[in-house]
This record gives structure tokens, C-alpha cells and sequence, in this order.
């Protein structure tokens, strides 16, 4: 038998028809929807009069519009109709959606995995380009536009060119301090926003087997910004342990028979990728963007860059005109770069362990008087989670604003928005121009690194920070 890399065996398990020199059709085994890319995809099967062929297999939330306090409250007029929308579309064609009185309402990629809906092996689609996360688990995961939003509801099925497949080899081992999030900055740095452009990345390395189902989401989310289609993990005990027990997951004998099969789905000894790098994990330090992308990233040890250091007249145009919304001066230490807000949240860091990680930084802290600072849990559950472990009453102690759960500050579609001028130390994914809102600045941290920001009113690297004892409440 060939050998065959993890990308190649899911891909052939879901080709359900191939004509030469076509695009592939593949079988789709969950669909999950939001409110912002489904309006359109429903009305058009109003439209021709189809129905959801697959109601057990979509799945929705509401999240982007979704305001963090008061959310019952929706007064921005095009939010109200999104969320309406929504409502009535899950109602007419028998769709399963956790609404904002559900428990797990919210963020959609942190809803999926948390209900066990997301399982290795799975071919799982979403009008979202960060459905990448998923595939932490070993699914093949990917976002869609709206038109396919609608194919997929009205087929379960999509068609797919087979992308090709990269290895991100990560060598070593990550220090103390030293978290996921800075792993994916670091890869994007080194490698650019469009290195994996047409391909799937498998993560492998010895790093990565050492990271927690959430670490593993955190990498997986932002392949998106590195360029690919999707990004996977190779499930292992990790995956199994997280999975067991959870709603969506067989249970029993079966559960013990997934994981048979799920075991397979590894990339063969002796597989080759189409393309291979690799990255060192022992020599990362905690990482902050400095620019509107997210590759125009940079160690907290470092300085604002010299736009003239940049290799190519392009790169050196794209640092000035950075660096200019930015309002930044080269040579300034990152470390001396004043924060006025913190958000802490998004389908990259707004889990139960991110949390955890953030609280053990702000316990016995104080935040800056010049700073605004927000918690958001990424889903009603992780909410409810972190206030079991005492978090909420650590973040509120330490002067955080404790919010309900959605996308919040990670784009500007609900009332969680910077003013003109802000900087931000952010946990999300993205930091063009305007993304928190007009005129604001965008700077790309772990939730560690953004707590410490918060606390000292500047960058500060959080591998020195003096740890006070950290209670559950
Ligand atoms: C609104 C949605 C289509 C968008 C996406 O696809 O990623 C959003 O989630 C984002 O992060 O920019
Ligand atoms: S949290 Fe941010 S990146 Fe994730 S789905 Fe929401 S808007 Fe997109």
C-alpha cells in the first residue's frame, strides 16, 4: 500500500465523485454557521425551494455581532437583523442553534470542539475562514464563502481542488513563558502571510505533541494567517482525553472504536509532503506585532524595526506605511510601547485554559489606571468554567472587566470597539488596519503577555514576571 501523509487519507475517505481534470466533489460531515456569512445562503434556498439536507449535521451560534454586556440587548439595527435572521432561519429549516440564552452560545470555534462536535477525521466546513482551528483535532477543516455555505446546506456536499500538503516540522521545545500563541506569531513572522498559500499544513514535531487540545486550537486558528487552507494535528491520547465524554461524542464501546479508527488517521512513515520547513521552538521568545499584518511581528526583546532593514522596496513600503498607522519610531524598545486597551478573548485565545493562563499573571495584580481592560470567554461554558475556578473574581480584582461570551474586540461588528488612536494588546488573530475599529492599533499577543501589558501600561516580558501565588477561589 502507498504511503499516505493525514491530509491525503481524510481527503480520500471524503471524495464522493472525481471527473478528470476537475475539481473534486467531497462529502462535508458537519457544517457549523454564524450569523454574519448564513442570510444569504438560507434566502437562497427559500429561493429555489430546497431544504437542509443534513439538519443533524449543522450546527449554530451567534457570536460576531453578539454585544458582550447587556446582549439581549441588541441595539445596532443591522446586528439586531443578522441575529433575528439567524433565529428564524435555524427555526424554518429545523437547524440546532445555541442562542444567546444557550449555554454554549458562543464563538463558534470554541462552541464546536468544547460540545465534541469536531472529531478527527472529519471533513467540517464554515462560512468562517478561522474553521481552521478544527483541525487541531485531525479534522480537515476549512472556511467557505457564502454561495458554498448554501451548496453545503443543500447537498452536504462541496466542491474542492485538493490542496497540497506542507509540513511544519517544529523542532525542540518551547520555554517557560513561551506559549502557542507565540509558536504561530513566530511561524508567521519567520515565513510571511502567504507562505502556505494553497496548502495544508500538518504541525508534527515533538512541541506540538507537548501542547494541550486548546495550545494545539490557538496554532491551528491562525494557519489561516500564514496563507493556507487549513492546518492539522495529528490526533493522539491528548485528542482522545479531551474528547471523551463529551456531548457530541460516541460514548462506551463506541467511543473506544472511534478512537480505533481515528488512531489510523497518521500521517505513514516514509509519506512525503509536497513541502517541508521547519521551525525552532527552543530559541522563541514571547512574540508582539508591530504592524498591520500578522506576519509584521517581532520579539518583546526587540525594537520597533528600521523600515530601510527590510530586504525588498515592497516590504520597505509596507513597514513605513505600518509603521506610520501604528504611530510608532524605529529603534523604539517594544518593551516601551504604551498600551491604552487589553482584550483578552477570540476563537485564538478565548478558551478555559487561556484563561487560566491569564489569571495566574494578573492574580495579586493591579491593571494600570490608563488602561481599559477586557476578559471575554470565548462560549457561555467557558464562562461558566473559569467563574467555577474562581477566574472571573481574579480578572475583577485585578480591575478587569469580566464580559459574556462572542467575538467582542477581535473585529469591530459589535459594540466592543477601539477609538481612533487606541493601542491594543490583543490575544486575536488579526491586526490590519481598522480591524478593532477605526483608527485603532492593533498589537497581536499571548494571553500571558497581554495580562502583563495590562498590569504595567506597557509591553513587558512576561518571562520575568514574579508569579504571586495563584488560589482557586
Ligand atoms: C465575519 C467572518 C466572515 C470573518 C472570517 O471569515 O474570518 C471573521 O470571523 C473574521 O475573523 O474576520
Ligand atoms: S473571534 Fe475573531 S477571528 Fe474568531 S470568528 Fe470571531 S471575529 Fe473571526
Amino acid at each position: 500500500m502507498s504511503k499516505k501523509t493525514m491530509f491525503q487519507k481524510i481527503w480520500d475517505n471524503h471524495v464522493i465523485n472525481q471527473e478528470e481534470g476537475k475539481p473534486s466533489v467531497i462529502y462535508i460531515d458537519l457544517q457549523l454557521v454564524h450569523e454574519v456569512t448564513s442570510p444569504q445562503a438560507f434566502e437562497g434556498l427559500r429561493l429555489s425551494g430546497r431544504k437542509v439536507r443534513r439538519p443533524d449535521l449543522t450546527f449554530a451560534t451567534m457570536d460576531h455581532n453578539v454585544p458582550t454586556k447587556d446582549r439581549f440587548n441588541i441595539t445596532d439595527p443591522i446586528s439586531k437583523q443578522q441575529i433575528d435572521t439567524l433565529s428564524q432561519n435555524c427555526r424554518d429549516f429545523g437547524v440546532t442553534l445555541f442562542d444567546l440564552d444557550s449555554l454554549d452560545q458562543g464563538v463558534v470555534h470554541v462552541m464546536g470542539p468544547e460540545l465534541g462536535l469536531t472529531h478527527p477525521g472529519k471533513t467540517i466546513v464554515c462560512g468562517d475562514s478561522h474553521t481552521s482551528t478544527h483541525g487541531a483535532f485531525g479534522a480537515l477543516a476549512f472556511g467557505i464563502g457564502t454561495s458554498e455555505v448554501e451548496h453545503v446546506l443543500a447537498t452536504q456536499t462541496l466542491q474542492q481542488s485538493r490542496a497540497k500538503s506542507l509540513e511544519v516540522r517544529i523542532t525542540g521545545n518551547l520555554k517557560p513563558g513561551v506559549t502557542a500563541k507565540d509558536l504561530i506569531l513566530g511561524v508567521i513572522a519567520k515565513y510571511g502571510t502567504d507562505f502556505a498559500t494553497g496548502y495544508v499544513i500538518e504541525y508534527t514535531g515533538e512541541a506540538i505533541r507537548g501542547l494541550s487540545m486548546e495550545e494545539r486550537m490557538t496554532v491551528c486558528n491562525m494557519s489561516i494567517e500564514g496563507g493556507a487552507r487549513a492546518g492539522l494535528i495529528a490526533p493522539d491520547e491528548t485528542t482522545f482525553n479531551y474528547l471523551r465524554g463529551r456531548e457530541y461524542v460516541p460514548q462506551g464501546a463506541d467511543f473506544d472504536a472511534a478512537v480505533a479508527e481515528w488512531s489510523n488517521l497518521v500521517t505513514d512513515e516514509g509519506a512525503t509532503y509536497d513541502w517541508v520547513l521547519e521551525f525552532d521552538a527552543d530559541s522563541l521568545i514571547p512574540q508582539v506585532t508591530w504592524g498591520t499584518s500578522p506576519g509584521m511581528g517581532t520579539s518583546i526583546t526587540s525594537l520597533v524595526p528600521d523600515p530601510q532593514s527590510f530586504e525588498t522596496e515592497n516590504e520597505r513600503k509596507a513597514a513605513e506605511k505600518a509603521l506610520e498607522y501604528m504611530d510608532l519610531t524605529p529603534g523604539t524598545p517594544m518593551t516601551e510601547l504604551k498600551v491604552d486597551y487589553v482584550f483578552i478573548g477570540s476563537c485564538t485565545n478565548g478558551r478555559i485554559e487561556d484563561l487560566r493562563a491569564a489569571a495566574k499573571i494578573a492574580q495579586g495584580y493591579t491593571v494600570d489606571p490608563s488602561v481599559t481592560a477586557i476578559v471575554v470567554p470565548g462560549s457561555g461554558r467557558v464562562k461558566i468554567q473559569a467563574e467555577k475556578e474562581g477566574l472571573d473574581k481574579i480578572f475583577e480584582g485585578a480591575g478587569f472587566e469580566w464580559r459574556d461570551a462572542g467575538c467582542s474586540m477581535c473585529l469591530a461588528m459589535n459594540p466592543d470597539v477601539l477609538q481612533p488612536g487606541q493601542r491594543c494588546a490583543s490575544t486575536s488573530n488579526r491586526n490590519f488596519e481598522g480591524r478593532q475599529g477605526r483608527g485603532g492599533r492593533t498589537h497581536l499577543v499571548s494571553p500571558a503577555m497581554a495580562v502583563a501589558a495590562a498590569i504595567k501600561g506597557h509591553f513587558y516580558d512576561v518571562r520575568d514576571w514574579e508569579i504571586k501565588e495563584y488560589q482557586q477561589a
